[in-house]
Order: structure tokens, then sequence, then C-alpha cells
């Protein structure tokens, strides 16, 4: 891979401190955190003590850094990144590093603390010390064990944004959450004796836990930054974070604490707040640096092209995000810009029941096998629980699947993947499969009060872009019973139903826009939004204009008479005919019945060719055979009724060809079409006057009246008023493509240049020749090895014109 100026810039600058590099997702932030690793292990590590850091936040990208850069360093290309076994370069997860000054801080405490886990053990202690303080907290309706889970949630975000006293969580803003979860009785507004409440709950509940020599996640990471706070044991003079937005404030700090300042030390803050998806990130609800000590004036740096998916992905992706104001609107957003690198639309389907779910899974997958390995296949839910079954379902079928263990996933095995959204961040893969968009997973707003709800969903909006932008090929999306509103944001243009389909997913189509109307008994009829939904298709995406459609459609077999729900006809030899039939059922009904009625009515009719079946969510094709097709066949020029003249247009000038497309009512309606770009010219056309025949064979008397006209671009004439056309008569130069009937355009002219297709006339008679002076005399030669030239003396020959193109006859 070769990296960008942008990049190389960033990879290879003098460190200086502090800098910020925001990009957006696919920009090559962790390809240049990693370059930038070796570059300043190369060249800015003199001292002994020097030592770089290389930080994530999600543990599977840290793997999954490894595991690419262990490739990489295989293949020879990068031996020098392959450097977490050596001595002064660190490259790990948060978690990980923030432990270890814990234990650190433990042993040297001699302190034996463990964390508090499941939650059911923090539960049960949170309950313990709701009880202890509700009486001497009676007007804080908060304090009840039924919110334990959401006061939980309150204190591991009072600890993760390192809030050491009352007073400052009395007066901070809480971003991310306005109010207690639904249901709940009081906001917790700010300067409130609910707010003073929960910190002396916390501290309770901190104590409760201690008693028991355990301490919960949060706390663990408050001790390892006291730990480098007051010990100064580790420190690094290079820092690099990836996926800053995600960090808490105390994760922050603690990196802080950590950097050594020298003059050539640095701090590489990597981030994407589109990409922010925890609810304790600092940085990612748009806080500024210098709220964790950093001045960034001047001090960041962009990357905005996505590498990673095709441009079709990207703008299914970018649409979503630009839905959301607060995305928007967020400081640090970066506008993306695409690569020009093209690919299939994401596939969209929504299927009425698991069943119908996990069936599709296996045939696409199945199918995808003959294109891509295994291991290049992931699929991706929001929650575990939603990929076990998907997981089960597949082994079934002979499909190895396994979820990718966190804590030491295996990316090399031959199987398809499994990952949440949370996990999958940072990572790529071949193909993705997003499943189970559905309302009530993502967003699930089941337990969020209304005020929270836009922040929520900006939240869950973001997982989603972050699940959409980890494909490098292939995108699907699928949803079960209920599609996800997130899918009603993305504009369905870029969606497909089915990979090699142009066809896109369902959408209700407003009756106000329903086309055909006065041919639809029922407007309002389940039926008819299917069938108007791909009338709408046929029309706009397959480009049939809507003449050739007719709604209930006769079929005569044999005495009865049946009504096809849609027929789409084509003009055969100027014959109109049915082309393809089509049965429609209400939105998810099935096909099964409706595929058999048209297999009859396919049976009936000798001239149709294809029958449609289709309940909105399923489309299937078929012939007569009964074989499938794979796409709905697109309208074609040829199908439509001949209304305009279809001729060649030669032009002697350039010697190119072109399509002359004349309407047939009016021959000032035409259409030029270069044939060799397939471009349409867009110049004035002139008006040449046809003023009569000239002989390509025997001369034959000049006429001069004004029979026809036709109609050029300019660029192919000389001069308007000096420009004539002539009808063909005779076959003396068929040899340069010059035929009886054609229309010669001549510019009128005395004079000839060898070679020239001169109008010459001799004793009055015009006739076409190529004009070859020979001394005194002229040679007129004929284009066509039965005629013999005309050989005479320059005086006896009068030149009228030279030949400049030749609209062909024959229709093409
Ligand atoms: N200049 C480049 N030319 C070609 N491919 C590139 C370039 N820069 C990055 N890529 C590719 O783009 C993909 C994304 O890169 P990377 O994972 O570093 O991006 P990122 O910004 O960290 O993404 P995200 O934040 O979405 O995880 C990778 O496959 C990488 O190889």
């Amino acid at each position: 891979m070769k990296l960008n100026v942008e990049q190389r810039r960033l990879v290879e600058l003098e460190p200086q401190g502090h800098l910020a590099v925001k990009g957006v997702a696919g920009s090559g932030k962790t390809s240049v955190a990693i370059r930038r690793l070796s570059f300043l292990k190369e060249n800015y590590c003199f001292e002994p003590d020097d030592k770089i850091l290389l930080v994530t936040f999600n543990k599977t990208l840290l793997h999954f850094i490894n595991y690419h850069y262990d490739k990489l360093s295989e293949a020879g290309t990068y031996a020098s990144l392959l450097a977490t076994n050596e001595k002064n370069t660190t490259i790990t997860n948060i978690d990980k590093l923030m432990f270890q000054s814990f234990r650190k801080r433990s042993n040297r405490r001699n302190a034996r603390y463990q964390l508090a886990e499941p939650v059911q053990k923090r539960l049960q202690v949170m309950n313990q010390a709701i009880q202890q303080l509700m009486t001497a907290f009676p007007d804080v309706a908060l304090l009840k064990p039924k919110y334990s889970r959401f006061l939980l949630d309150e204190i591991s975000w009072i600890k993760a944004c390192d809030i050491e006293a009352l007073e400052a969580y009395q007066t901070i803003d809480r971003l991310g959450r306005s109010s207690g979860a639904s249901g709940m009785p009081q906001k917790i507004i700010k300067n409130s004796s609910t707010r003073e409440a929960i910190y002396r709950l916390m501290e309770r509940y901190d104590q409760l836990l201690l008693d028991e020599d355990l301490i919960d996640f949060q706390t663990m990471n408050i001790m390892a930054l006291k730990e480098v706070e007051e010990t100064d044991t580790e420190s690094y003079t290079h820092i690099i974070v990836d996926e800053s937005q995600d960090l808490t404030k105390t994760q922050l700090l603690f990196l802080r604490a950590i950097h050594r300042d020298k003059p050539y030390g640095s701090f590489m803050f990597v981030a994407d707040n589109t990409q922010s998806i925890y609810a304790n990130s600092w940085l990612g609800k748009g806080r500024s640096y210098a709220s964790i000590g950093y001045d960034m004036s001047g001090r960041t740096r962009t990357l905005s092209k996505n590498y990673r998916t095709t441009t079709e992905i990207s703008k299914a992706a970018y649409g979503l995000i630009a839905h959301d104001e607060a995305i928007m609107s967020n400081v640090d957003f970066v506008k993306p810009a695409l690569i020009d690198r093209h690919g299939h639309a994401p596939i969209y389907r929504l299927f009425k029941n698991h069943a119908d779910h996990l069936a599709f899974l296996t045939d696409e997958i199945t199918k995808l096998q003959n294109d891509y390995a295994l291991k290049d296949i992931c699929i991706v839910a929001k929650e575990n629980r939603l990929l076990e079954d998907i997981e089960q379902h597949l082994t079934k079928a002979d499909i190895p699947a396994h979820q990718l263990k966190v804590a030491a996933p295996d990316f090399d095995r031959e199987a398809i993947k499994c990952l949440t959204m949370h996990s999958i961040k940072g990572l790529e893969f071949k193909v993705i499969l997003l499943v189970h968009l559905d309302e009530g997973v993502l967003p699930n707003l089941k337990q969020v009060d209304q005020e929270d709800e836009a922040t929520v969903a900006t939240e869950e909006r973001k997982l989603l872009y972050v699940g959409m932008t980890r494909a490098n090929d292939l995108l699907y999306m699928t949803s079960v019973k209920k599609p996800s509103r997130f899918l009603r944001e993305i504009n369905v243009d870029h969606l497909r139903m089915l990979r090699d389909q142009k066809l896109h997913p369902y959408q209700t189509v407003p009756i106000p826009e329903y086309r055909l109307t006065d041919q639809v008994n029922d407007l309002n009829g389940k039926e008819e939004k299917v069938r108007q939904w791909l009338i709408k298709e046929l029309v706009e995406t397959y480009h049939y204009p809507d003449t050739l459609i007719a709604l209930e459609y006769p079929v005569q077999q044999f005495s009865k008479r049946g009504y096809v729900d849609l027929a789409v006809s084509i003009y055969k030899e100027n014959e109109k005919q049915p082309y393809f039939f089509v049965e429609t059922k209400a939105l998810g009904s099935g096909l099964e019945e409706a595929k058999a009625q048209l297999t009859s009515y396919l049976q009936a009719d000798t001239q149709v060719r294809y029958g449609i079946v289709t309940d909105g969510l399923e489309l299937l094709i078929f012939d007569k055979q009964g074989d499938y097709v794979t796409d709905i066949p697109p309208c074609q020029p040829q199908f439509l009724p001949q209304t305009e003249h279809q001729n060649v247009y030669h032009n002697f000038r350039n010697q190119k060809d072109y399509r002359y497309l004349a309407d047939k009512d009016d021959a000032r309606q035409v259409t030029v079409i270069d044939q060799a770009s397939e471009l349409v010219l867009d110049e004035t056309l002139e008006r040449v006057p046809v003023i009569g025949d000239v002989a390509a064979g025997v001369p034959i008397a000049a006429t001069q009246h004004f029979e026809d006209s036709v109609y050029l671009p300019r660029g192919f004439i000389i001069r308007q008023a000096e420009t004539f056309a002539l009808t063909v008569k005779g076959d003396s130069m068929i040899n340069i493509g010059i035929d009886k009937g054609d229309i010669v355009i001549v510019h009128r002219q005395q004079t000839a240049d060898a070679g020239d297709v001169v109008i010459a006339l001799i004793d009055g008679e015009a006739t076409m020749k190529t004009y070859r002076p020979m001394g005194s005399d002229i040679l007129l030669q004929s284009e066509n090895y039965n005629y013999e030239p005309i050989i005479m003396h320059a005086s006896d020959i009068e030149i009228n014109g030279k030949v400049i193109g030749v609209l062909k006859n024959n229709v093409v």
C-alpha cells in the first residue's frame, strides 16, 4: 500500500509535542499510526530510555493490527513494524495497559483487590448502598432498587470523567444523557439533591465493595491513574493513540501521565468522532483537547479519503450520517471524500420471520463462496445473542462459522466470522453482513427517556455507520420483521435487493404518485402497494415507458379468461407483443400461489417470454421453462415503436461515423451521436437544402430545385450558405461507401485538390467522381471497378463543389 501525500507527511512529521489527526472511516488512520511507530523508532529514539507506545481502545483491533502486520512482516515488507516484542516498543490496548499499573499499585501496597464481577454482584452491592442511603435522601425518588442499573451507569460515568468532588459533579454538563431512564421520576439536573444523593451513593457503594476487597472497572482505572501520577515509573517518549474518541477522561489522563516530555517527544491522538460509540467517552462527545490539557490550535491534521470501501458503500453510509444534526455539527466532523473504486451497491433485505432470514443467509453465503474465502466474510450484529442462532444454523448447513473471541481472535481460521458492532470497530473484511437491523434492536430506545432519544439514536446511528464502513467489497444489510428506522434514512437509490440485480428494495409509493391509476380497481389495496412499487422500478430503474405497461392484462386459457396483474409489452418488427407477465402479492405474503398461477399464464400465451412474481420482500424471475433468470431484462431501444429514422452519417472532413436519428414526423428533430464515443453532439443544427440528384455513374442533367432539407450539426459543414445536398443515383462510388439513395453533402467551390470527391459538370450534366489532375488534363475516377475513368481537358470540366459528407440511406 502506497501512502498518499497527506498520510506520508503525517508519518514523517518531525515530532514536536502533541498533534491531533482527525479522519473519516477507512482513511488510513490506523495505517498511519503503525507506520508512524516505525518511523519514530528508527529516527527519534536516541536515548536508552526512549520508548514508544501505540495504544488502541478496542482489543480486537489490537489483535487485528498484530495479525495484519505479522503477515506483512512475514512477506518482508514491514520487518521493522513487528515491534511488539521489542523492548522499546509497545503495541497494546488501553485496558491492558491500565490493568498493569493497577496491579503494580496493588502489589506495592500489598492490596488484594479483585474486580467485582459479574454485574449481578455490583447490582447487589448497589442495592445495599441504596437501602443505606434512602433515609438520608427521602425526597430523591431515584434512590430505589428498581433504578439500580441506571445508577450503576451514572456512577460509572462519574468515575470515567474523573470527577473527584461533589462540587464538580453538581456543575458538569451531563453529555450523553440528560435525564433518567424511561419512567424515571426525576431529571438529574445540576446543583440538585439528586446529584448529591448519587454522589454519596457512589461513595457508599465503593466502600461496600472495598469492604470485600472488591473494586469495579472504573475504580480500577482511577487507581491506575493515581499509580502513574504518583510514581512516575512508566514513561514513553512517543505515544500514539488510535481511536482516541472512545477513551474516557480517566484513560486520557492516564496516557498524559505516562508521556515523558522530551524536545523530540510526541503525542499523536488519532480520532474519528463519527465513530464514537461509547457512552462514557470524553473527546467523542465533542469536548476539546484543552479539557485534558492539550491546546491543539495549529496542531490538527485531517484525512478525508476513505480507501476501504467502494463508492457505492460509502455513499450509503454517508447518507445515513448526513441525517444526523448532532454528527454534522460536531466541530471535529470531517466531510468524507470518495475515491473512485466502484463495486456492488449495498444489498438490503427485510424478512418476515427468522426462518426466511436464516435460509437467505445460508443461500447467499453458499453463493459467496464462489468468490470469497470464508474467512473474508463477517457477520455482524448489535448483540452477541443475535449471532448465536445464525452461527448454529450455518454450522448445521456445513458452513463453518464462529464468534471471534475478543481475547484471542483467530483471523486465519477458514470460517465465517461473527462479531458485534462494537468489537468490529477498526477492523475490515471483504464481505460484511450486517444482520438484525431491526427496530427495537437498533436503536434500542426501550429504557430511554423521550428527551434522551435523539442522543441515544445518534450513538446507535454511529454504530450502524461503523458497521457499514467495515466492508471492502460487499455489504449486506438485513432486518427481520420490522426494519430499523435508520434504514429509512438511507436513500433507497443507494441500495439493491440482490447482488446482481438493479432492483431497489421495496419502498411504499405515496398514493398520489401511483401510476396508471385509470387501470387500478382499488387504490387502497394491499397488493396495489407492491404493484406500484414494481411499476416505479420498471419505469425508473429498468426504463420501460408506462405506455408499454398494462394492468389486469387479459390472458385466454382455453375457454377461460384470466387477468395478469401486470404485463410489459415490447415492439417487435413494429408489432406490440407481451414480453413479461408479473403477479404481485401483498407485502410479505409469500410467492408460492402466485408462482403457480403465473406459470399457467406463461403457458397460455405464445409470445410472452418471462414471468415475475413478487411480494415486495422477495422477487423471482423465470422463463417459460421455469429456469430462473438473474434480473429483470431492461428496456432496450429496439423494444420501442420506431418513431425515428436511424441513419449513419460519414463525415469526410474527419473520417468519423455518426448515428443520425431524425424524427419521422419532423425532420428538424435530429440527434447526432458519435459512434466511437457514444456521445451526443451538442451543436446547433444548420439546414442544408437537397437541391437535386447527382449521377454516380453516367452524368445526368443537373437540376436546381429544392426538394427537401437535411439538418446537420454546424461543425459538419464549412459555411451554411455554400452548402447543398444531392441524392445519389448510380453506383460508381460504392468502394468509398457512397451508394444509390444516399445523400451527399457538398461544399460549393470551383477548385479541388487531388483525391477530393467532387461534383463536376460535364456538358451541363452533374457527376460525382474522385478528382485527379494530370497536367492540363483531369482524370475523373469512379470508385467502382466496373467503371472506366473519364479523362477530359481541364477547360471542359466545371467543378461545382466538393463532397464533405454522406448521409446513408439504409436504416441501421
Ligand atoms: N493511501 C492508501 N492507498 C490505498 N489503500 C489505503 C491507503 N490508505 C489506507 N488504505 C487502506 O484503507 C483501509 C483502511 O485503512 P485503516 O484501517 O488504516 O483506516 P482507518 O482510518 O484506521 O479506518 P477506521 O477508522 O474506519 O477503522 C485499509 O485496507 C488500508 O490498507
